[in-house]
């Protein structure tokens, strides 16, 4: 965890800053007294954050805090605190990674940031977004429609498209909006080598003020939400499994009309690795499609499928050579995207509509008992392990 949050805390830190003066390795200003920022300027970049049009994301604020109490307080010389206490162990880590940057530095760096934050929430965005359509909060998730498709592309290859929580709301507004839109077929994909590594494991540690009890609370609130809207979701829902799926990404394919995978994909449940428990209705899908000793060995000991395995288990539609795959796929979903899309509709509500309520109690009871989970020293043992990176699938 030190190491991770040191890590996160060095890159924020890089980049930011334009000065020919920087340590090159953190990217810190440590320039001459004439070049730094007077008290005075730093007073007044405190009071400019708390004018901020945008919030700008727990990672800018806590590079914002490590800066704040390096100029204020001098390098971090207070206890760190204990591993489960992870918001506070990651303000700790954020500081110390500042290490012996001067008071003086800090603050320029400090009233630096501002001032860029500041231009940037000032100017107007470079694209306007299309009147149908709001667009995703973040970058994380694009959303384009073309040719009677609307793709839903997750798009952090560098996180390998682990979910964050934001792009859990992006997704379901993006299910909803797709709902009503012109286009025939919805599709679920992702950017880079990865289809998603499921949730994003740093979603744990930003606690909010009611703790860990309120943290598992509003994410189970969350999770049965998102996962209604793939219960509910009227029109054709295809996913494009690009790559290898993890956790709740591969759960809820249960829950598509039709699953392409490329032969590189792979299909993991990790869940007791992790002290959690299934989700995505996968409790009540699985053992429907691969029958209960299959779904067992995924859900409860995470065996990792290959493609052809899932393909063979009834998981995936039909699989695909890599070099192929994309060229093969989108032409096929171009074809059936021009089928009668009333049809489509009405026959998909046949075939799924006598399974809804069942899936909706099974959701909320998934939802439920990972919110215990979540709370469980299992499961944050195993959090915790992944990220000071002791533990990998
Ligand atoms: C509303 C809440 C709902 C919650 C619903 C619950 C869902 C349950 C699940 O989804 S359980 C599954 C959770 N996922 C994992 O446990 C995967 C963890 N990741 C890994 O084990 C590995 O990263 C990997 C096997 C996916 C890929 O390994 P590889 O060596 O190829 O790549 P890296 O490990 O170097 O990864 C590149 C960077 O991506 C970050 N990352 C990857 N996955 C996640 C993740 N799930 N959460 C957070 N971060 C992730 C990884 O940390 C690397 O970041 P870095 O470059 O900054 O170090």
């Amino acid at each position: 965890m030190a190491g991770l949050a040191g890590r996160f805390a060095r890159r924020w830190c890089s980049g930011l800053l334009g000065s020919p003066l920087q340590v090159p390795a953190l990217g810190l200003h440590v320039g001459g007294p004439a070049m730094l920022a007077s008290q005075k300027d730093f007073n007044n970049a405190v009071s400019q954050v708390k004018l901020l049009k945008e919030d700008p994301g727990n990672e800018v604020k806590l590079k914002l805090y490590a800066l704040y109490k390096q100029a204020t307080e001098g390098p971090c010389n207070v206890p760190k605190p204990g591993m489960l206490d992870f918001i506070n162990k990651t303000k700790w880590d954020a500081w110390n990674a500042l290490g012996s940057l001067s008071k003086e530095a800090a603050r320029q760096n400090y009233v630096d940031l501002v001032s860029r934050l500041s231009a940037s929430s000032e100017s107007p965005s470079p694209e306007a977004p299309a009147a149908d359509r709001k667009q995703p909060e973040s970058d994380s998730l694009v959303v384009t429609s073309e040719d009677g498709i609307t793709t839903i592309r997750l798009n952090r290859p560098a996180k390998k498209n682990a979910l964050t929580t934001q792009m859990y709301h992006d997704i379901i507004a993006a299910l909803q909006a797709a709902s009503k839109d012109e286009s025939a077929i919805t599709v679920l994909t992702g950017s880079g080598d990865y289809y998603c590594s499921g949730n994003d494991l740093t979603n744990f540690t930003h606690l909010p003020a009611g703790g860990l009890e309120e943290m598992a609370r509003s994410a189970a609130a969350l999770l049965r939400d998102f996962v209604n809207c793939f219960i509910d979701f009227p029109k054709p829902l295809v996913a494009v499994v690009n790559g290898p799926a993890v956790g709740i990404s591969v759960t809820i394919l249960g829950l598509f009309d039709v699953v392409y995978a490329t032969d590189r994909a792979s299909f993991h449940t990790p869940f007791s690795h992790l002290g959690q428990s299934p989700e995505g209705c996968s409790s009540y899908t699985f053992p429907k499609i691969m029958g209960s000793s299959k779904a067992a060995e995924m859900l409860l000991f995470g065996k990792k499928l290959t493609a052809q395995e899932a393909c063979a288990q009834g998981l995936v539609t039909e699989v695909f050579p890599d070099g192929t795959f994309q060229k093969e796929v989108w032409a096929r979903l171009k074809a059936y995207s021009k089928l009668p899309p009333n049809a489509m509709r009405i026959s998909k509500q046949i075939i799924r509509n006598r399974e809804k309520e069942k899936l909706h109690a099974v959701n909320a009871e998934e939802s439920s008992v990972l919110r215990e989970r979540w709370q469980s020293d299992e499961c944050m043992n195993a959090i915790a392990s992944f990220l000071s990176r002791k533990a990998k699938l």
